[in-house]
């Protein structure tokens, strides 16, 4: 097979799916009715039907990674069905070349009452090997899965992460031309999750990739094409994996603040970026190097001390990525008022692009007691063209020696 051949092609692409199930049966009766009759209405919505896929379409060819992005029920699990031939299409073609593994749901593809070992022979012949070739594979299988003290087990009897440790095995070893890989990856130990990577960056340049996941950082690392999908639709594809999982985060941020403690005696008023470059649906960006400032509002109600403020920045996954450290002692109301302002500053910020968001925790200065926390006051995009992942950019200086 020439080396840039296209190994998948999707054109134009749709399933849909029925939310009540006795409707669907109905449909059924009358689609295999109309089927025979020769009267097919597949490309419309009939009440109570859906588009789980709509209209995709894409090619891949050898070393080509595309990644299928997007939230619960967006439509990537059905495609990678009718990817891999579980489910057929409603409307649209799809055209595989060479040999499939494929990593979809749990189990699927096993048959429960078989042994592993039985179930690594079956497979093989699907995928079309000898059983000679089998046998010469079947020891690799089980070294990479781990499971070789269970391979006799039946394959009902394994835990979650055995079945994907034996699913992702028998995928990957097979020599598959084209690798189509869902979520359940994920549900393996961290020790397996990475020996998969390394085995799919080993087999990159010579297979085609459809990865599904939740996991922006391994997507960004494996993807070179991406689509992001919403209700079945692709509303982002293309080859800038970074734009795209800007998208997908942007979608997640919400500008509802939550207050996870308050005992009553200061209340949160207001918070605002000073100086942002620009604002994309609320969400206000600056520039990467530029000076992060912030004005904030306070108003006591009984609290009769100054407070303490601790500031933390979260990046898009939630982590913890920075705490702004005060300069000063006191922050406190000035003139008989109640009311508590002020402004945070930090030059040349160095977090790299991305969504990051604010907490705040005010406490009594005296003896730490909480008075106030909250999560998400303050969602913030940092604006860089460079796309990286870690949460730092730091700005330094190369000199040749
Ligand atoms: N067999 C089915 N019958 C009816 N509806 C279905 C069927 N399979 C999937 N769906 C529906 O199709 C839509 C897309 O589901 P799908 O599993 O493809 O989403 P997904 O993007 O993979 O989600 P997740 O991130 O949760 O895995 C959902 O609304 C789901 O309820």
């Amino acid at each position: 097979m020439p080396n840039n051949e296209v190994l998948v092609q999707v054109q134009h692409l749709s399933k849909k799916f029925c939310k009540d199930l006795k409707t669907s049966l109905w449909y059924g009766v009358k689609d295999l009715a109309s089927g025979l009759s020769g009267n097919q209405n597949e490309r419309e919505l009939r009440p109570q039907e859906f588009w789980a896929v709509k209209d995709i379409s894409f090619e891949l060819r050898r070393g080509e990674c595309l990644g299928l992005i997007g939230h619960n029920g967006a439509g990537k699990s059905t495609l990678l069905k009718i990817l891999n031939g579980l489910i057929n299409p409603d409307a649209g073609k799809v055209t595989i070349k060479g040999r499939v593994g494929a990593l979809i749901e749990l189990g699927a593809g096993f048959n429960p009452i078989l042994s592993g070992r039985e179930n690594i022979y079956n497979n093989g012949a699907i995928l079309g090997f000898t059983k000679k070739e089998i046998e010469e594979k079947v020891e690799e299988i089980i070294d990479f899965a781990e499971i070789r003290e269970f391979i006799d087990m039946p394959v009902q009897n394994y835990s979650s992460g055995m079945k994907v440790r034996l699913g992702f095995a028998v995928a990957a070893q097979m020599e598959p031309d084209v690798l189509i890989i869902d979520e359940v990856l994920a549900v393996g130990d961290l020790g397996f999750v990475l020996k998969c990577f390394k085995q799919i960056d080993t087999l990159l340049p010579n297979t085609a990739i459809v990865f599904v996941s939740h996991s922006m950082p391994m997507v960004s690392r494996i993807c070179n094409q991406i689509i992001l999908m919403e209700k079945g639709k692709a509303v982002f594809q293309g080859e800038d994996v970074g734009k795209a999982i800007d998208k997908y985060y942007t979608r997640f941020v919400d500008n509802d603040s939550n207050v996870v403690f308050d005992d009553g005696s200061i209340a949160y008023e207001s918070v605002e970026i000073l100086e942002a470059k620009a604002y994309e649906k609320n969400i206000p960006q600056i520039e990467w190097g530029n000076t992060f400032k912030l004005k904030f509002k306070f108003r006591k109600n009984t609290l009769n001390e100054p407070p303490a403020f601790y500031i933390s920045i979260f990046d898009k996954e939630q982590r913890p990525v920075a705490i702004l450290e005060p300069n000063i002692e006191e922050l406190d109301s000035k003139n008989d008022s109640n009311l508590i302002e002020f402004i945070v500053e930090h030059k040349n910020l160095q977090l790299s692009k991305g969504i990051y968001s604010l907490n705040i925790v005010v406490s009594k200065k005296t003896n730490n007691e909480p008075l106030l926390r909250m999560n998400g006051i303050l969602s913030f995009q940092v604006l860089h063209q460079t796309d990286t992942w870690p949460p730092f950019l730091l700005k330094s200086s190369f000199q040749s020696i």
